[in-house]
């Protein structure tokens, strides 16, 4: 017989569902056996801003774990990743992607563009605070956080204090309450983190059974979307502290010239987008190419962002400071 796999998790509602989700598939696609292990982060503990504490509290605690053995294997969310790699620690499958888009949750069922002048929309991620101001609506930001019931109660709850909430309509479907969702939100109005929607299923690298094994979970399209999205990021994270969005699809395109009838091709479309906490400065660009190229095409668009000004966007609010370590994603 052969011994369980410990999966480590954060134990929030949201961890436990994608955890639970990733180890019911390798199950029927492997027929391994699965033992969820709870590992408690520092930013479960803490009820500071995220972009403060910064997101890597919620990943190192299940990194350790990794390190330490007391593990096999890890599933983050791909957006709450530093972009910097971990030594000694492979993602060994990105599995298909949820619906990556931000989503609105407003009383009275409202969409974002029938919230009234002055309305109050909570939200934690500078990205979000910074496109919704950008959308001219004279929308009032408020910072939350919490878990995703706790941001819920601030609009459904009997004290709702907040018009409406922004909230990851991927962490949603994951928990089973897409029902509140009044509208999921135009990419173009709302470009959605690097890697949201996306997960990362880690397991250390000199692991070879268990990295063949969770090989299986790997989808080549999510792949390469999250890999130019997170090349574009890590890219403006060097010149850059502003908020950062990107999103890219992998799609059949027409075969280019003299393709062979039934030939089909894969295309990588990428859009990026850097913006000022206040949304005054707002630079958004897209590029094409193929997705063997993900991460060219991520750095090339970033330098693009770059050359027409992304390093000065910064606003006091989204400005880190110095000394400040960049994290990965402000989200
Ligand atoms: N900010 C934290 C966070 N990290 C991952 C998700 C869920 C969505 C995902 O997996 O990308 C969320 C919630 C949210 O942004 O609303």
């Amino acid at each position: 017989m052969t011994a369980p796999l410990r999966l480590g998790t954060r134990g929030s509602a949201l961890a436990m569902a994608q955890s639970g989700q990733v180890a019911a598939a390798l199950t029927a696609a492997t027929g391994r056996e699965i033992e969820l292990v709870e590992v408690v982060t520092a930013g479960d503990r803490s009820t500071a801003p995220v972009h403060r504490l910064g997101v890597g509290v919620f990943v190192s605690a299940l990194r350790d774990a990794l390190a330490a053995r007391t593990i096999d294997f890890a599933v983050h969310s791909y957006k709450d990743l530093p972009t910097a790699a971990a030594p000694g620690l492979h993602i060994a499958a990105v599995p298909t992607r949820q619906d990556p888009r931000d989503a609105l949750v407003a009383r009275d069922g409202l969409t974002l563009a029938e919230l009234p002048s002055g309305a109050l929309v909570g939200t934690g991620a500078l990205r979000r605070i910074a496109q919704l101001h950008a959308l001219g609506m004279r929308l009032e930001v408020t910072p939350i956080r919490g878990n995703v019931d706790t941001r819920l109660a601030r609009v459904l709850g009997p004290d709702a204090d907040l018009d409406a909430v922004v909230l990851a309509r991927a962490g949603l479907a994951r928990i089973g309450r897409l029902d509140v969702i009044t509208e999921t939100l135009d990419p173009m109005l709302m470009l959605p983190a690097p890697a949201q929607g996306a997960l990362a299923v880690e397991c250390r690298s000199d692991d070879a059974d268990l990295v063949e094994l969770l090989a299986v979970l790997d989808h080549a399209p999510s792949r390469a979307a999250v890999t130019a999205e997170r090349a574009l990021l890590a890219t403006l994270e060097a010149g850059c502290s502003a908020p950062v969005a990107a999103y890219a699809i992998v799609a059949e395109g027409e075969p280019a010239g003299s393709g062979a009838e039934g030939d089909v091709v894969q295309e990588i479309y990428l859009r990026g987008a850097v913006i000022s906490p206040d949304g005054t400065r707002d630079l958004r660009l897209s590029r094409t190419g193929t997705p063997a190229d993900a991460a060219e095409i991520g750095k090339a668009l970033a330098a693009e962002l770059l050359e027409l000004g992304a390093d000065s966007i910064l606003g006091q609010e989204g400005h880190a400071g110095p000394g400040t370590q960049h994290i990965g994603s402000t989200e």
